[in-house]
């Protein structure tokens, strides 16, 4: 730390950004894009159980971060329905905690949040304050993570995100590669429609709401403070598809690519929700509008096909 940066930001370890989720898809991208911010901390689950709230506690005040970037969820949409205490605490309690301890710190917390916070019907984009009826224990226990970060009183972004895939992790993306691999069929549900995400887009958005113009430089300017005002965002592509159209584009750009896959274009069928049970509802309609964050970012969002080409060359190349 310089002593220039000192007197900007008056906390006890002013660079340093503590990131929950490590090892997930977007905690695992928020290192890299965070690395040049200062010196980030990311606990792996073995080094900090997030469930542990005297853990995260001591963590905290050991650590004394100038900015928390919380990639932590049970994303587990069908277990959840099943370990709903787990899910709360992970989606619901942490965050709470997190952000009670940003508002007493007078640090950032960005935090991040789902489609799946939304009922779901008609065919209209959702607004970020649009209202929110979760089907789901998963969707109703991130809500409640929502309304506890906005309701701390902390400087906090929220951004809602939806179909998020990468090159590692557990992902749509990856089970259809593999399944094309494998079987000359399949049915995907052609009625839920929204954008796919990849991690490192949201990452990369997070980190341009650090990195401001330099027209919007102010003289209380911090590196680790966001230059776009509190709230939610929704942070996606742009365009929307099915998970449908999404495997048949999977499996158009990866042959493209050079992957070996056995799977029949033309026997890849559309079916609808209602012949795909599964433990948890998902909603039919997750298109959420991006106006907001493209006009406080001052960026056009890329089209979900592209960035499926980006993280589909990662992937394949490795
Ligand atoms: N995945 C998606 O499709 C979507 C995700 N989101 C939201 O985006 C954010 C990031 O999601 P994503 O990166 O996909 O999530 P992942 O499931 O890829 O990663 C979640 C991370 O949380 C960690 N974690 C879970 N429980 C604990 C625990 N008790 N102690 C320590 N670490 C724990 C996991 O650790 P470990 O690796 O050890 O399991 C994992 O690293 C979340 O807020 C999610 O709700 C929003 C929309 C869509
Ligand atoms: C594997 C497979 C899935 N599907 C369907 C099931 C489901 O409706 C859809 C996607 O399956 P997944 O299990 O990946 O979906 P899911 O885990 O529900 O994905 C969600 O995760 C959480 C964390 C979010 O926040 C959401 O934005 C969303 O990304 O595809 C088929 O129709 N056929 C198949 O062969
Ligand atoms: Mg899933």
């Amino acid at each position: 730390m310089t002593s220039e940066h000192a007197h900007l930001t008056p906390h006890a370890s002013p660079l340093t950004i503590f990131i929950t989720g490590s090892n997930g898809q977007v905690g695992f991208e928020l290192q890299r894009q965070f690395a040049i911010f200062g010196n980030t901390l990311a606990p792996t689950r073995q080094e900090l159980d997030l469930t542990n709230t005297q853990a995260v506690d001591t963590y905290l005040a050991e650590h004394q971060p100038a900015l928390i970037l919380n990639a932590a969820a049970y994303t587990a949409v069908d277990k959840a329905e099943s370990e709903p205490e787990q899910a709360k605490r992970l989606n619901a309690d942490l965050p709470a905690q997190l952000a009670k301890y940003a508002a007493e710190h007078n640090i950032p917390l960005v935090h991040y949040s789902t489609d799946y916070v939304y009922p779901g019907n008609g065919e209209t984009p959702w607004q970020e304050d649009s209202p929110t009826v979760p089907h789901s224990v998963y969707g109703q226990t991130k809500l409640e993570g929502d309304q506890a970060v906005t309701q701390s009183g902390c400087q906090h972004l929220i951004f809602r995100t939806s179909w998020v895939y990468a090159a590692r992790g557990n992902n749509f993306m990856k089970t259809m590669l593999r399944l094309g691999r494998e079987r000359e069929a399949l049915n995907i549900v052609n009625d839920q429609i929204g954008a796919p995400t990849p991690a490192r887009l949201i990452a990369q958005a997070t980190a341009l709401a650090f990195t401001p113009h330099s027209s919007q430089f102010t003289p209380h300017y911090s590196p680790l403070t966001p230059h776009i005002p509190s709230g939610i965002y929704h942070l996606a592509p742009r365009g929307e598809t099915s998970w449908h159209g999404f495997a048949c584009e999977i499996f158009k750009q990866a042959s493209a690519c050079g992957a070996e896959l056995v799977i029949q274009p033309d026997r890849v069928s559309g079916i609808p929700t209602v012949d795909y049970p599964t433990p948890a509802k998902r909603p039919l309609n997750s298109r959420m509008s991006l106006t907001k964050l493209e006009a406080a970012l001052g960026v056009t969002l890329p089209t979900w096909q592209s960035q499926l080409g980006l993280t589909l060359k990662e992937k394949l190349e490795n």
